[in-house]
């Protein structure tokens, strides 16, 4: 990207801005960022690049997801494996599905800040500042708690660093072994209540994995793999004090993780979210809800990428069930107008959300599936490329959408009910999603694999006389 504008977005209004209280302690948080080491690497975030472009050419499948948001608290060996473990199973049924490789990003090391619909939150009477994700303020509903503080944009570059360093560890380490998480998938298959339906997939994946090594091929590039680091690019300030020039090619990257997103409250064109993702090289990522419409998509990429470079947007659609066959088509016609090669992903999370009779922000498995189906569908019909799918999970069983092969019922969601924003998939749900995407991609080459003419077989009474080749004498 070209960057004659630099920081042209401090100008411009930027939307879902904490109200910090101590402008003082934010810039000097903000300084010390800035002189701090980047958390990510320049040339992974083009390495990210290239895979998002095999992905818009149709060459690859990205699976972004992770939590809705981090926790500061939550950043353990445990959940930070959990995640990665759930992510590279869900990958292993979705390569062999989609017979592509799947980039993998999740929504983690960074993943602190939150939009809100509403900027308080009443309770009893007490009326306080919501809620904005961890790197703003804390959930505890006090007004200490709820007190935006600049200090915790420092805890979460420490935290991020250290999920990141977990990160790199498990996946070069061997953690990511392709036939240590075939067992893991085995192991849910045999667990799972839909396990007959699962089996047959599983007992496919196996066979060939055996002929790989039957064949005596070289599974050591199965032992490691690439994750990458994603959240949504929310507050200026720590962003852009992780803005870093790039020494080898001038250019400049947000080196607070490798892809950065855009979200459906902060997408304004002339606002300063996408004026702050011009300014730099990342891939970029844009939710358009259901009130996008083509003229949003075209002026996005003209402002995001103007060079057409591919895999440099992703578009992330997150429409609900039941808008996304209705609302999807005309952007998708509208991107292709434009000879950008963008990522299409689908997010069936935030179009999804309803509240519970017990009070709890929940989404039905269900919904979730129909709004993939429906965007395959969109895409399908106009001969695009499904490239993705963007979700909230988690690697715990919690108890937070309901529905899913192991049946989490409304009456369940108070059990283990631990996200801080937005309600997860939780192991099980995500597995039974990755399968049932792997469902859809096996009925869909039984659709499209024209039925083999039947085997010749032997009628005495097709069996040719020699009336039928001595011409007639008649
Ligand atoms: O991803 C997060 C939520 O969808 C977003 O923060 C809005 O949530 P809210 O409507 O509870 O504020
Ligand atoms: C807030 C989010 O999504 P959206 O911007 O699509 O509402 C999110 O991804 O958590
Ligand atoms: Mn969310």
């Amino acid at each position: 990207m070209e960057h004659s504008n630099r920081e042209s977005w401090r100008a411009l209004p930027a939307a879902q801005q904490p109200d910090w209280p101590d402008r003082a302690a934010l810039r000097s948080t903000v300084s010390a960022l800035s002189a701090a080491p980047p958390l990510v690497f320049a040339r992974e975030c083009d390495t990210l690049l290239d895979r998002l472009g095999e992905v818009a050419r149709g060459e690859a499948f990205l699976l972004q997801g992770g939590d809705c948001a981090e926790t500061l608290d939550s950043v353990s060996a445990e959940s930070v494996r959990n995640k990665l473990e759930v992510l590279l199973q869900m990958a292993a049924v979705l390569t062999y599905a989609a017979a592509v490789p799947v980039v993998k990003v999740g929504r983690l090391a960074g993943q602190y800040a939150k939009p809100r619909s509403q900027p308080t939150e009443t309770r009893d009477g007490v009326t306080l500042p919501s809620y904005r994700g961890d790197a703003v303020n804390g959930l505890d509903f006090t007004t200490r708690s709820r007190t935006p503080d600049p200090a915790r944009l420092q805890r979460v570059y420490h935290a991020s660093a250290a999920t990141l360093n977990l990160l790199r560890a498990l996946t070069a380490g061997g953690h990511a072994d392709l036939d240590q998480v075939h067992e893991w998938n085995r192991d849910f298959v045999a667990l799972s209540p839909a396990c007959r339906r699962y089996e047959r997939l599983a007992d496919e994946i196996d066979r060939a994995l055996g002929f790989i090594r039957a064949c005596g091929m070289n599974t050591s590039t199965l032992r490691t793999t690439e994750v990458f680091a994603s959240h949504e690019a929310l507050l200026l300030d720590y962003e852009s004090a992780l803005v870093r020039t790039d020494p080898d090619t001038g250019r400049r990257y947000a080196l607070s993780g490798h892809m950065l997103w855009i979200g459906e409250r902060t997408r304004q064109l002339d606002g300063a979210h996408v004026a702050f993702a011009s300014e730099v090289s990342n891939p970029i990522g844009v939710k358009l809800g259901p009130d996008a419409d083509p003229d949003d998509v075209r002026a996005l990429i003209d402002l995001l990428d103007p060079h057409r470079t591919p895999g440099r947007l992703t578009f992330i659609s997150r429409m609900g069930r039941g808008r996304v066959r209705d609302r999807l088509h005309g952007l998708v016609e509208a991107v292709r107008g434009t000879g950008a090669d963008v990522v299409w992903a689908c997010d069936p999370m935030h179009g999804n959300t309803f509240t519970a009779p017990s009070g709890h922000k929940t989404r039905r498995f269900d919904d979730i599936l129909d709004e993939i189906t429906g965007f395959f569908e969109v895409h399908r019909a106009l001969g695009t490329h499904p490239g993705g799918v963007h979700v909230e999970l988690t690697g715990e069983d919690v108890t937070e959408c309901v529905g899913g092969g192991s049946e989490v019922c409304s009456d369940h969601l108070h059990l283990r009910y631990e996200t801080a924003c937005d309600p997860r998939l939780n192991r099980g749900q995500s597995m039974d999603l990755a399968f049932r995407v792997a469902e859809w991609y096996s009925a869909e080459k039984r659709r499209l694999t024209p039925p083999r003419p039947e085997p010749a077989t032997h009628h005495p009474e097709a069996v040719p006389t020699r009336a039928d080749y001595v011409p007639s004498l008649a």
